[in-house]
């Protein structure tokens, strides 16, 4: 049977709005997804989330029971695992996917005149979302959830192919910087968004994603993004008729669970409660960095060195058994000067007074969420948009220093010491975040860039 977790879903009646929405499987994703969802929810539109039947497995165990997002899942092909989250596999079981179920989905819903589907919603990396939207003549709207100038260099891989820049299959063929504007950071050819070092199977695959988004972006009505005009006003121009929404934050939405695959662990609050203000360092990297020993030794160890009360977030999945011992030797050391969770309600830990830095993969949401509670950074990129985050962060914002691996990736502890406790005395560069933080509040309050947007677009999905 084609929709075997159709019954889960509950065709309610009523002449509301209806729109699906469609994520790529990926925690840096779906979450921003789920919460531009929450905010059409609230204005009185329905809303199915359609994601495969691992992470509406995940979505399930994180989401509160009265969660007005409906979620509906595609056949993957996967089997339910417990914690471990392979994204090798996600990404390997969403090309699995039959764009026919999407379609027989649609039908289904439509088959109640009350309920009709009135837009799509997808990433703009799912490319065949659209090709059935358009064949079903309903219109369609493109979601990009990292950086606007990430998103301007994929549009113009058509051509730096053309010049010679990279090949078909992404690879650099020239070394050259890339300045799509001379006035936003140039890409280095072996930093562009689809690069991941080291790893060029994983290249492979995001680069054929990616590439196809140009012709994702030529069939939707509406090309929706995570950012706004004041943060990133020239990257944005970039792009034809994009249209900024966020910063996309949980706020008050749902106690915060807003499309996590793991559970938050919330004793981080109350520890954070303890420690004075201004004074912990928060180290996170995101959904699915990954770190060797000795990478991870370095920086348990810097951060011991500054002698500041720390919170960090280590994965289950990336806590293999030489981690694990480790970590023992560690928790059993830092008591109360530090804190590992596997998963924190992180917007709520940077909007805490206690936080005085993040040490960051610079994930965009990741880089949005900071930017957004005025919290400076301390940079770690591992690939794809996240190097040109850093420079953003760094270079063109000026709220936040980066690190320097050598040739192995690997960071000292000492350069971690000495680079926090630069970053916590700089006062240009927490007044810089202040006003980023304000600037980022301003956009998404009423009257603003990205409130406007965004209820200009709810009225134009409406009639
Ligand atoms: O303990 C944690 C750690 C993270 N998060 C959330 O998880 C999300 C992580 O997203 P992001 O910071 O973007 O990192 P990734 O999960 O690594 O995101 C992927 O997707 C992003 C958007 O496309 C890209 O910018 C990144 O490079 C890519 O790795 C954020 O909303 C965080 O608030 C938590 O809630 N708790």
């Amino acid at each position: 049977m084609l929709f075997c977790r159709f019954w889960n879903f509950e065709f309610v009646m009523g002449s509301q709005p209806h729109v699906l929405v469609i994520p790529f499987p990926a925690q840096g994703h779906v979450a921003p997804l789920m919460k531009l969802s929450h905010q059409i929810v609230d204005h009185g539109i329905k809303v199915t989330f359609v994601s495969t039947e691992f992470i509406n497995a995940r979505l399930r165990t994180t989401m509160p029971m009265n969660s007005p997002i409906r979620l509906v899942s595609l056949p993957d092909g996967l089997e339910p695992e417990d914690d471990q989250i392979d994204t090798l596999k996600l990404i390997n079981s969403f090309q699995g996917i039959k764009p026919d179920h999407f379609k027989d989905l649609i039908e289904k819903i439509n088959e109640s005149a009350d309920d009709r589907i009135i837009c799509v919603i997808a990433d703009v990396i799912v490319a065949w979302a659209f090709d059935v939207a358009e064949k079903m003549g309903i219109q369609s709207v493109a979601f990009w959830p990292a950086g606007p100038a990430a998103l301007a260099l994929i549009l113009h891989i058509p051509k730096l192919i053309e010049d010679g820049i990279i090949d078909t299959r992404g690879t650099p063929i020239k070394n050259d910087l890339i300045w799509l504007s001379k006035e936003i950071p140039a890409w280095k050819s072996s930093e562009f968004p689809w690069s991941f070092p080291g790893e060029s199977w994983m290249q492979n695959i995001f680069f054929q994603y990616v590439f196809k988004m140009n012709h994702s972006v030529k069939l939707c009505k509406w090309l929706l993004c995570n950012s706004f005009y004041e943060l990133d006003l020239l990257a944005l121009n970039l792009i034809p008729g994009i249209i900024p929404v966020g910063p996309l934050l949980s706020g008050n939405q749902l106690e915060n669970h807003i499309g996590s695959f793991w559970l938050e662990d919330s004793t981080c609050l109350s520890w954070l409660d303890k420690q004075p203000v201004g004074s912990v360092i928060y180290a996170s990297f995101g959904s699915t960095s990954t770190f060797n020993q000795q990478q991870f030794d370095e920086l348990a160890l810097g951060l011991e060195l500054t002698g500041l009360p720390f919170l960090w977030v280590i994965r289950s999945d990336i806590a293999n058994e030489a981690i694990s011992e480790f970590l023992d030797g560690i928790r059993s050391r830092i008591t109360d000067n530090g804190k590992i969770v596997g998963w924190a309600p992180q917007e709520q830990v940077l909007a805490h007074p206690s936080t005085a830095c993040f040490i960051s993969h610079c994930g965009w949401n990741s880089t949005l969420e900071g930017i957004s509670m005025g919290v400076p950074f301390l940079c770690w990129p591992y690939f794809a948009d996240q190097f040109q985050n850093k420079s953003y962060i760094c270079d063109f914002w000026k709220v936040g220093l980066g690190l320097n691996p050598d040739e192995n990736g690997i960071i000292t502890r000492q350069e971690i010491n000495t680079k926090i406790k630069t970053l916590i005395i700089d006062d240009g560069i927490k007044k810089n975040a202040l006003k980023l933080k304000e600037m980022a509040k301003k956009s998404v309050t009423k009257g603003g860039s990205s409130f406007k947007n965004f209820e200009s677009f709810i009225e134009q999905i409406k009639h």
